[in-house]
């Protein structure tokens, strides 16, 4: 195996194809059945390994301290974990939306587990970094595991499922949705029963999604305007939605009429996460 001492890796996003809320828990958080996918398209993040003991990010989030960004978060974590004397410099471009649904902040978090693993050479498995992952959000896991899922508990409990790939268009409607909030609103509905096996035999919903229509009506515009391409459904706790297509030239044209006030990109979805294939490539 390559020794590596620098390694560019995206963080790709993930969309809730459904997303089912089965109770609540005594901790505060829900039990929830979701269907994850991963798509081609996401974040990058460099990192280059230091013998200085010091995790440097020398990229920032306006208005976020890096003490908060869930990818020094990750790192840390990672060092205490392992008692590495490796540090790292980590940069990035963010282009996925904050607050989208599209996990953005977990999928550079689960990248930086993934990629530092190898580089500070610790050969932590899947499940060990899952461990330490979801102890800094609930969609880590899926993201450190990296096939698409069927997820259970508070979205740690992977079950590994194969999906016909195809072509999305992800609109941001430019509201920025904490998922906190829409999980403590005592308006969400919280007594969907578990699916099971009938996943495939019944029509994809949200749970989420009444309830962000009526708190943010921007969502519900954005929902209504992808409607004349098929089934519109929203991922997460918003604010993202999106609809499938069957060739990347019809999803481009969609996008090319999107009203200027909103945001969007066109992306294939992958059963095995792109940062997966991608450190799989580097390493050999
Ligand atoms: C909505 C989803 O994106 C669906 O994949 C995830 O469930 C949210 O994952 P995440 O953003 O990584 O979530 P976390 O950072 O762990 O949690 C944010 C907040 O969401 C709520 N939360 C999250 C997950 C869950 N199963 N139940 C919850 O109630 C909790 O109030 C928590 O304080
Ligand atoms: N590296 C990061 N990128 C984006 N957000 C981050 C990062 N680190 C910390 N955060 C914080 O996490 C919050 C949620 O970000 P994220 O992009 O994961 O939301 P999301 O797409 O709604 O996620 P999810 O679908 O997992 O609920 C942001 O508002 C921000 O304060």
């Amino acid at each position: 195996m390559a020794d590596l001492t620098t390694l560019s890796l995206i963080a790709p996003a993930k969309l809730n194809l459904f997303l089912h809320i089965n109770g609540r828990l005594t901790n505060g958080y829900h039990e929830l059945e979701t269907l994850f996918v991963f798509l081609d398209y996401g974040d990058r993040l460099h990192f280059k390994r230091t013998s200085d003991n010091a995790i440097t990010l020398k990229t920032q989030i306006d208005g976020l301290p890096d003490q908060e960004n869930l990818i020094f978060k990750a790192a840390n974590a990672l060092k205490l974990a392992t008692n590495t004397s490796f540090g790292a410099e980590i940069s990035f471009e963010k282009h996925l939306p904050s607050g989208g649904g599209v996990g953005g902040g977990s999928s550079d978090a689960a990248t930086t587990l993934l990629a530092l693993n190898a580089l500070w050479q610790l050969d932590l498995s899947l499940q060990e970094l899952a461990d330490i992952g979801v102890q800094l959000g609930a969609d880590v896991p899926v993201f450190i595991n990296g096939h698409a899922a069927i997820a259970h508990g508070i979205g740690e409990q992977l079950e590994a499922v194969e999906l016909a790939e195809t072509w999305y268009l992800v609109v941001h409607p430019n509201v920025h949705i904490s998922t906190g909030l829409i999980f403590n609103d005592p308006d969400l509905p919280r007594n969907t029963p578990k699916l099971s096996s009938h996943w495939q035999s019944v029509q994809h919903t949200n749970d989420c999604e009444e309830l962000v229509k009526k708190r943010y009506p921007e969502v519900e515009k954005t929902l209504n305007w992808l409607l004349k391409y098929g089934p519109s459904r929203m991922t997460g706790t918003g604010a993202c939605c999106f609809v499938s297509f069957e060739t990347q030239q019809a999803a481009q044209a969609a996008l090319t009429s999107l009203p200027d006030s909103w945001q969007g990109f066109v992306a294939r979805s992958t059963n095995i996460s792109p940062a997966h294939s991608e450190l799989r490539t580097k390493l050999n």
